[in-house]
């Protein structure tokens, strides 16, 4: 403040050339040293009551103990940090979710903004093309805070003004690779605002067994997994059309097996009826006698979905004019037709008849069955369009492990890959991978991640067991698990 600013030595630049740029020097105001101090000790001040205001708790793990040790000796400060840390030790030790919900997380999101992402966000962001240094100035998306759950880091970010999300989610392996994660999943927090998700460890890397049947009778949604988060992975069946694609071993079976479980109390209520197509012959036949209808070879099929089809369009002309949904009844009960492998029904299907009766029935279905109470739970190996004319169809669509990355927005729509949905990189390994998947459902355009309880030949066999011993429908609270 008090030096001679270099700007000075302009007035000594001597030039030879005549077009030289002309050569400003900036002005030098000489401020008063008291006008200096004063400015200093504001800044000072407030510098401490925005950090008592911001960080109270922080501020007082400091503060205390010094003041303690200052007025009464360092043995009390020493003592009441000891019983403090002994305090809250027992308490994680007793009570763990508690300790984690109001503290463990807060901590460790204190310690992981400091450590890992304040650290790192000012190379991270403009390496990535995401800040940008104009006029030797950085301009750098604004860090707002970080939340930890049990398995991931949830960084809520302001964008640089005129940014896209699209800049972001194209830019997500920098941010997973900069901030040492596995991964990142971008979505809107609010405009302007993003929330990136960064996993620490990965909850769904061990199998999951099937799921118990349910107590109730109910028409869904059916719990059929876990999410990434924790919370049980519940499928709408009802009301929707589900297409779950995945390269084989990704474990489509086993999404298909968990929702008939889940809603084998229903079916025996007569609130549900199944209805299999198995072209494959392999993943259905196992529980064929829990089925009300079961086709395999293509013509039966053609002819199981035309019936469906009929149902529907007499259910239409019933309901027309008295209601506009469906809800389930022993007289009118939802019908779920499950497809095993469609491609095996329309583009690898020879006979050109019936493959374009497969195909207008299951658009009929998938266009007008969801008001009338027929549903469509199809699975898939490959899913481009030519195999798949009508998968814009399905208003739900589940991308299990997948074979290439441009498979995945096919599946799961425009954009799902660079949100985050990486089936393409799931493992191939069964224990660690199948069954893992990316939902898109209708009511959400974030992919969401999650995975499938595995229903063994043995749980089949237990489930066709219970459920053929007894032809009387069950009582809708009776317990059968
Ligand atoms: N949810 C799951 N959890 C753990 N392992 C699973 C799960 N689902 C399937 N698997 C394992 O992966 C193997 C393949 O599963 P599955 O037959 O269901 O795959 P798929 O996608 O139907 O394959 P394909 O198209 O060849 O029939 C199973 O034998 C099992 O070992």
């Amino acid at each position: 403040m008090f030096k001679k600013l270099p700007g000075d030595e302009a007035q000594h630049l001597v030039s030879t050339t005549p077009d030289t740029a002309v050569v400003f020097r900036p002005a030098v105001l000489r401020t008063p040293a008291i006008v200096t101090i004063i400015i200093f000790t504001w800044r000072l001040l407030a510098g401490i009551v925005r950090l008592l205001w911001r960080h109270p708790i922080a501020s007082a793990v400091v503060t205390v103990p010094c003041a303690l040790a200052w007025l009464h000796g360092w043995q009390w400060g020493v003592a009441l940090i000891a019983l403090v840390l002994v305090g809250l030790t027992a308490w994680a030790l007793v009570d763990r979710p508690s300790f984690a919900r109001l503290l463990g997380w807060r901590l460790l999101a204190w310690w992981r903004l400091i450590w890992v992402y304040r650290r790192h966000w000012q190379p991270v962001m403009l390496i990535s093309g995401l800040g940008r240094t104009l006029k030797g100035r950085d301009y750098v998306p604004h860090l707002v805070k970080v939340t930890c759950t049990s398995w991931a880091d949830l960084v809520t970010v302001k964008m640089l003004t005129g940014q896209a999300v699209k800049d972001w989610s194209d830019r997500i392996e920098h941010l997973a690779h900069g901030f040492g994660a596995t991964s990142c999943r971008v979505t809107i927090a609010r405009s302007g605002r993003l929330l990136l998700a960064f996993p620490r460890r990965d909850p769904l890397a061990t199998p999951l067994p099937a799921l118990l049947i349910p107590a109730v009778a109910s028409v869904g949604p059916v719990e059929i997994g876990k999410r990434e988060d924790g919370s049980p992975w519940r499928l709408k069946v009802h009301g929707t059309h589900v297409l779950v694609a995945g390269a084989t071993g990704a474990g489509k079976g086993s999404i298909i097996w968990s929702t008939i479980r889940g809603l084998l109390p229903a079916v025996r209520a007569g609130l549900v009826q199944i209805w299999a197509l198995d072209p494959k012959l392999m993943e259905l036949s196992f529980g064929r006698a829990l089925f009300d209808y079961y086709a395999a070879d293509p013509a039966a099929c053609a002819d199981l979905l035309e019936d469906a089809v009929k149902v529907m369009q007499e259910r239409a002309g019933r309901f027309a004019g008295v209601q506009r949904n469906h809800i389930p009844t022993v007289e009118d009960p939802f019908v779920l037709v499950v497809v095993d492998e469609v491609a095996f029904l329309t583009a690898y299907q020879s006979d050109k008849g019936l493959k374009v009766r497969i195909s207008a029935a299951l658009a009929t279905l998938t266009t007008q069955g969801r008001a009338v109470g027929v549903g469509v739970l199809a699975a898939l190996q490959d899913p481009r369009k030519d195999v798949l004319s009508i998968r814009n169809l399905f208003p739900d669509k589940i991308a299990l492990r997948l074979d290439e990355s441009e498979q995945v927005d096919m599946v799961l729509g425009d954009g799902a890959r660079d949100r985050g949905a990486l089936a393409d990189l799931i493992s191939p390994q069964p224990d660690l991978g199948a069954g893992i998947a990316y939902a898109r459902l209708e009511t959400s355009p974030e992919p969401m991640r999650a995975r499938a309880g595995y229903v063994s030949d043995a749980d089949i066999r237990a489930m066709v067991a219970t459920f053929t011993a007894d032809t009387l429908p069950l009582p809708l609270t009776e317990e059968v698990a």
